[in-house]
């Protein structure tokens, strides 16, 4: 990637997006979630309506720039209710820190909530579930974007609505439209790959939701995860394996295996 010394201003201007004067948000912030790339907190901005959350990114390297602007880009391309809005950027230049400025989901993550309110009862499970599927399916569908970081810390819940965040690690395909026009299951370039990897993140996160608990590592290999195996084969070989097109199981959310997330036997795409 090319980056210049005016890479900041290049990202607010290219992406139609607002450069948020520092001063404009409030000092005052409780820490709310942290991960790889930065701390997230909970404060208030005076251009923006109600509380917000700044995802905090200390830039010690080109490395961390190029994160930066791709997380940016892809996430403003989102515009969709069943994913967290972005409204601006910010930073501290003289402590080198850089602020993505989004929608605060007041329920907390997927995970959160199910260890919360367990047992999430059957009927709320699947409205969320639709909602996980719609949200996925914009992504892919519309703005040919693979998310690859999907797991229930990264759907966060609304006002009872889920929102998915984090576009860290995404990946926009946008540009090569032409070469998978017509992708269907045999067609093997990098988004159909990516694609399938997060129809299968899907199913592990409808397990979670089914289950009102996180799937153990164990579990999981013991319904035959694909998702390693997919990975490693891929990049071994440069090609997608039939392995990972086989489809996933349905996920019950009952344990005499009436009911199941319609989701998962009838693919989204
Ligand atoms: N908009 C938001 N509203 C409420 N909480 C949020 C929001 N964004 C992030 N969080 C909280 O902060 C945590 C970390 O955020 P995020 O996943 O974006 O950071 P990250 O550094 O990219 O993490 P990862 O290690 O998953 O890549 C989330 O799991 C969630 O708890």
């Amino acid at each position: 990637m090319n980056v210049n010394k005016d890479w900041y201003d290049n990202i607010a201007i290219e992406n139609g997006i607002l450069d948020i004067p520092y001063e404009q948000i409030n000092k005052e912030r409780t820490k709310i979630g942290f991960g790889k790339y930065g701390i997230v907190y909970k404060t208030t901005c005076s251009l923006i309506e109600g509380d917000v959350a700044i995802k905090e990114i200390y830039i010690r390297n080109q490395e961390c720039i190029e994160n930066f602007i791709n997380e940016v880009r892809v996430h403003s391309l989102s515009r969709h209710r069943r994913i967290i809005q972005i409204y601006g950027i910010s930073r501290n230049v003289k402590k080198n820190l850089y602020y993505i400025v989004m929608e605060y989901a007041n329920n907390g993550t997927l995970r959160d909530f199910l260890s919360k309110n367990n047992p999430v009862d059957l009927k709320e499970r699947i409205r969320l579930a639709i909602q996980i599927s719609e949200g996925i399916s914009y992504l892919h569908n519309k703005l040919y974007i693979s998310h690859r970081d999907l797991h229930a810390k990264n759907i966060l819940i609304k006002n009872g609505n889920i929102k998915i965040s984090d576009f860290g690690n995404s990946k926009c395909f946008i540009n090569d439209q032409k070469n998978f026009e017509s992708h269907n299951v045999l067609d093997n370039s990098p988004f159909t790959f990516y694609k399938v990897s997060d129809i299968h993140s899907l199913g592990v996160i409808l397990l979670e939701l089914s289950n009102c608990r996180k799937t153990s590592h164990k579990e999981l290999i013991s319904k035959r995860c694909l998702k390693k195996d997919c990975l490693e084969i891929h990049e071994k070989s440069g090609m997608t394996s039939n392995l990972q097109l086989k489809p996933l199981e349905p996920v019950y959310l009952n344990t005499d295996k009436k009911s199941y997330i319609r989701a998962i036997q009838s693919p989204v795409f």
